[in-house]
């Protein structure tokens, strides 16, 4: 009979909990505090060496919420989750309980078997109290459904270690950044967000799609209806920028002379995408970026919304202006903390589980989670019933089209 038990519980009941139990290394709370204190995070006051104090601990979904006060003047951006979460996952020593001799040597079987590392994950928030969450499982994958949509300039990001479904709303928050090391998840994200605002809003949504790796991820949308236009190349980019800044700005001027502040107390129920994919390859092009920074920013009124995906999160990659008007940020796993930082302002995407789809999501707080993962077989089937012959898609959209577009009505 095979049994699989967490050393410290195999220990203590053998032989080491006296010695775990003095050094009180006997529950996560416990070791959370010993990490702290081995990690050296701590505060000088008074000449005296301040640590955190668990205040209260509460049973969450698949794990446990520690909530910490922290010592005055702790610099808590020294908490590292990877740190937290090797000290946490204690080797778990597999063995087979007919093979062992109940006898003096016992110690030395155990000595010789070998470990295998627990899988708890760690998630940090602060709120004035520093609040470590524990979970005992990963999140695993998540499989698509319709059921997830919820309507709106709603689009699904995905699903907390809680279980809890998080959704961007383009409304409310405006435009995205999409970034994480090649093979991770960007373009099924990108995908999936396209698809659902098809669906949620199939007659008011249309797309600029702009994918510079020549087009394999977003040439399966090139004959759906709500694509204006498609460009794979930097000088069709620039094209497509241009014209949509031009609609953006004559949009945006009738808005304000209609005496309304933005698109949404216009009462007006068009929104256009315009999605990037490889944005650091249009860094190439000055006049495309500036063109794009000034959709960023004056998008937002008018309801011209931005996704800018990149594999190579750096800062030639993601200007500033671009982040600082972009504050809503999804990174999948990328390859270092520098990387991270361009995208997150902080590290923590680097030491991400390597699972495609596995990400953590920016908007006022961070948020680990799993992208749901819609096939590219589900999205033809949802994408077919909007397809149309389009001999050449035009990169603008004629100016009949854009007649409706800008019908000012009260809210
Ligand atoms: N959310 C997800 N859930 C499960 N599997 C996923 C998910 N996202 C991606 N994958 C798997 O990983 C593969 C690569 O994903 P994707 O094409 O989105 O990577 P990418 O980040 O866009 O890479 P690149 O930058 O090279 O285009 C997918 O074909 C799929 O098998």
């Amino acid at each position: 009979m095979i049994f699989s038990i967490a050393s410290s519980l195999l220990l203590g009941g053998v032989a080491g909990y006296g010695y775990l139990k003095t050094n009180g290394v006997t529950n996560d709370a416990d070791k959370i505090q010993r990490i702290f204190a081995n990690a050296g995070w701590t505060k000088k006051e008074d000449g005296e060496t301040k640590t955190i104090r668990l205040r209260r601990r509460r049973k969450i979904e698949n794990g446990m919420e520690y909530v910490y006060q922290l010592p005055l003047g702790f610099d808590r951006k020294k908490v590292d989750t990877d740190v937290l979460a090797d000290g946490l996952n204690t080797k778990k020593i597999a063995f087979d309980i007919t093979k062992v001799k109940f006898n003096k040597d016992i110690l030395k079987q155990i000595k010789q078997l070998k470990g295998v590392k627990a899988n708890k994950q760690v998630e940090l928030d602060f709120d004035g109290m520093l609040k470590i969450r524990v979970y005992e499982n990963d999140l695993g994958k998540e499989e698509w459904s319709d059921g997830l949509l919820k309507g709106g300039w709603k689009v699904p990001v995905g699903k907390t270690q809680q279980g809890k479904m998080i959704y961007h709303d383009f409304d409310n928050r405006k435009h995205l950044i999409v970034a994480g090391a090649t093979g991770f998840g960007k373009s099924v994200a990108m995908k999936m967000m396209i698809t659902s605002l098809i669906m949620n809003k199939p007659d008011d949504v249309t797309f600029s799609l702009i994918d510079l790796k020549g087009g394999p991820a977003f040439a399966r949308f090139k004959k759906a209806k709500q694509v204006t236009e498609f460009g794979t190349d930097n000088t069709e980019a620039l094209e497509i920028i241009q014209k949509v800044k031009e609609r953006m700005d004559d949009d945006y001027r009738k808005i304000v002379e209609g005496g309304f502040e933005d698109v949404i107390e216009a009462g007006l129920t068009k929104r256009h995408f315009i999605i990037v994919d490889e944005a650091a390859d249009l860094s190439e092009s000055k006049e495309s970026l500036r063109l794009l920074t000034d959709i960023v920013r004056k998008g937002r009124g008018a309801g011209y919304y931005v996704i800018y995906a990149t594999q190579y999160p750096t800062a030639e990659a993601i200007p500033m202006q671009i982040k600082r008007n972009i504050p809503a940020r999804l990174c999948y796993v990328v390859d270092s903390s520098t990387a991270s930082t361009v995208v997150l302002d902080g590290a923590g995407a680097e030491s991400l589980p390597e699972i495609p789809g596995r990400g953590i999501y920016k908007n006022v707080k961070q948020i680990i989670l799993q992208t749901p993962f819609m096939s590219n077989e589900q999205i033809k089937e949802r994408i077919k019933p909007f397809e149309e012959e389009k001999h050449e898609l035009p990169r603008t959209p004629s100016t009949e089209d854009r007649k409706h577009t800008l019908v000012t009505e009260k809210a």
